[in-house]
Order: structure tokens, then sequence, then C-alpha cells
């Protein structure tokens, strides 16, 4: 077992309904999509200006952007970055193929459906098991090569979409191998560790296109419930519609506002556990609008599946006790929010 999908082979299947809404065809939202008002993951906070957003902004061109990044990840475990050299058109292009792929009718889409265990295909988000409310939401995900699926979709012009996801994926692997080396320069950390988090054998990354379809109420619903990511990092590109929020403790939820050009980027459950709790996971969760249909796409970056992971050796006080990748990307499968507190020391 070497990927990432095969880690999620194994493991509990729930019975619960895979398919998302056909949201074509409603006009309303369905009591299955309602959220409580009193529900916490679903309170809402006031800020004075929307458009503030209290997580930093950082330029990779800036000579201090190493210890920006530190900073950030420190205190936040989240940052938007600019100026990362990933190219512009390419960023397009991704957005363009993920609305070509969420604008095929439900029929079509329901074709290349991800199966309960599986990793790869369209459907609801991973987390959706554990609420007992469903989302606004619909998900394509892509682990590796994407051809199977694109083919059942598109029969006589699957390659765009292929090659398109192929070489975003590509330069993600790369910022994120930026990212990751410049956060760890600003923590006790061994070359060997680096080498583990930044290795180019054997890691894994997994593309995540969500799509949250206009929705008739908005303030009812949810469009991605509040999780943590769970590998090292997430990068993700929000393309200009206002939806993410992340839990500020005595804020409440609070948007981070989308940037041109800017990719949002946040430590997950591995980075977390791996920095010695150095670096804070961030809840965060998705809303949705009436007017738009909202995509983000989101690229998250782990390391070989087979690998252990482990607290880093120069803190003295190990949080976690050390186990396989694929060990915690199972427990975070079937126990999502409890899975780090099951191996805290
Ligand atoms: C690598 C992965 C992270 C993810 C599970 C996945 O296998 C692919 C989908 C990812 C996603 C996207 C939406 C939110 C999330 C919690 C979910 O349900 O599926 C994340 C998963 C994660 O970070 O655990
Ligand atoms: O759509 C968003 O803004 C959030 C997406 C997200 O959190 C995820 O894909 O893990
Ligand atoms: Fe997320």
């Amino acid at each position: 077992m070497n990927t990432l999908s095969k880690a999620y082979e194994v493991g509990t299947t729930f019975s619960h309904n895979i398919i998302p809404l056909d949201f074509e065809s409603i006009d309303g939202v369905p009591e299955s999509h309602l959220w409580s008002q009193s529900d916490e993951s679903h309170q809402k906070i006031q800020t004075n200006n929307p458009r503030d957003s209290l997580i930093p902004v950082i330029d990779l061109s800036d000579p201090c952007a190493i210890d920006l990044i530190g900073q950030a990840c420190k205190t936040w475990g989240m940052f938007q970055v600019i100026n990362h050299g990933v190219p512009l058109e390419l960023v397009k292009k991704v957005e363009f193929e993920a609305r070509r792929l969420f604008s095929l009718t439900t029929h079509e889409k329901r074709k290349v459906l991800r199966s309960p265990t599986g990793a790869t295909g369209y459907g609801l988000p991973r987390i959706s098991p554990f609420f007992a409310k469903c989302m606004w939401h619909e998900g394509f995900t892509i682990m590796g090569s994407c051809v199977d699926d694109a083919k059942v979709l598109w029969p006589h012009d699957y390659q765009r979409f292929c090659d398109t996801m192929d070489d975003y994926q590509n330069q993600m692997k790369l910022l994120a191998h930026k990212l990751l080396l410049l956060s760890l320069q600003t923590l006790d950390v061994t070359q060997e560790e680096i080498n583990w988090a930044t290795s180019t054998h054997g890691s894994n990354g997994a593309l995540q296109l969500n799509s949250y379809p206009s929705c008739p109420n908005p303030s009812r619903t949810l469009g991605l419930a509040p999780h943590t990511d769970s590998l090292l990092l997430t990068i993700l590109n929000q393309y200009g519609i206002t939806g993410l929020e992340i839990f500020v403790e005595g804020l409440g939820w609070s948007p981070v506002c989308p940037i041109e050009g800017a990719f949002v980027v946040n430590v997950g459950d591995l980075l977390h556990i791996f920095s010695n709790a150095k670096f804070p996971v961030v809840y965060h969760r998705a809303v949705v609008n009436q007017s738009k249909h909202r995509i983000s796409v989101a690229y998250f970056y782990g390391p070989p599946i087979e690998s252990t992971l482990a607290p880093l050796s120069n803190y003295q006080d190990p949080c976690f006790r050390s186990l396989l990748v694929k060990e915690y990307i199972r427990l975070k499968a079937t126990h999502n929010d409890k899975a780090l507190s099951l191996i805290r020391i």
C-alpha cells in the first residue's frame, strides 16, 4: 500500500447517503439540508467590515517571508500567499474545467460517483457521515490520475481536463514544498525531518474540486461543515467568492476574504502533530450564497503514507504518540475530529 487512495480503502463504511442533492431540480432547502440555528456549527458573527480578514497576507517575494510564514503558522495555522509563482493562466483553466464538470447534468455526474470506501470521484464530502444534516455541496476528488472518470464524462474530450488537473497538481506540490520548507525552518527541526516532510518520493497529494450551488436560503444551511484538514498543508483557491470562514476562540466564525491571485494556506492535522502542536490546526467551514455558484479548489499535501509520523525529535515533551501516516488517515476517517485526541499523550 503506497498511495493515498489505498489508505481510504480499508476502514469503516457508513450506511450514509453518498449522493449529492439534485440541485438542478429543487427550489427550496429540503429538511435534510436545514441546519438548526442553535447549532454551534451554524452560528454567525458580525464583523464591522465584511472585507476585514484576520489572516495575514504574505508576499512570497518579500525577504521577510520566512519569518512572516513562521509567525502566521504559530499564531493562526493559516495565511494567504501572493506572488507564489503559480501561473495565473493555469489557475484560471482549473476554474474553467471545474465549472465545466459541475455544470454537467446530475445524471452525467452520477456516472462517476465515488464508492463508499473509494477515494476518487464525484460525491459528498468525506466528513458527511459525522453530521446529522447534509451540506449544500458537491465535490470531485482527484488522487493521482483522473483519466478513468474523465473518459466517462467526456469520451471524446477528456484530455484537456486531465492535463489541466495534472499540471495544477504538479504546481501545487512545488508550492507545498516551498511553503513547508519555509515554515519548518522556523522550528527546531533536523535535516532528516525536513526531508521527510518535503520528500518527492512517495509523497501524496489530493485535489478537491468543491461546488456550492447558489442557495435559495443560505442562512439556513452550510456548504461545508466545520472541520480541520487531515494532511500536512492545504492550498486553497476561493476563486473570488467569499465563503470560507474560520473559528476564532472568543470571536466565533470569521470570514477569510478572497484576494485576487492569492491562495489560502492552512496547517493540517499531520503538520500540527509533526510540529508538536507549535502550529495550531484551524477549524474552518464554508457558507453559501443566494446568487452565486461558488467553486473552490483545494490541494492537500501529505507525506508517504507508509512512513512514520512523530512530533519533531528536538522537542523534549512530545504531545502526541508516533504512528504510521496511514494509521492516522484511518483514525481520521473513522473518528473525524476525535482523531487528534486519540493520539495525544
Ligand atoms: C486527502 C484528502 C483530504 C480530504 C479527504 C481526502 O481524501 C480528499 C478530500 C478531502 C476533503 C475535502 C473537503 C473537506 C474534507 C474534510 C473532506 O471531507 O474531504 C477534506 C479531507 C481531509 O482533509 O480530511
Ligand atoms: O470552499 C472552501 O472555502 C473550503 C474548502 C475546504 O475547507 C476543503 O476543501 O477542505
Ligand atoms: Fe478544509
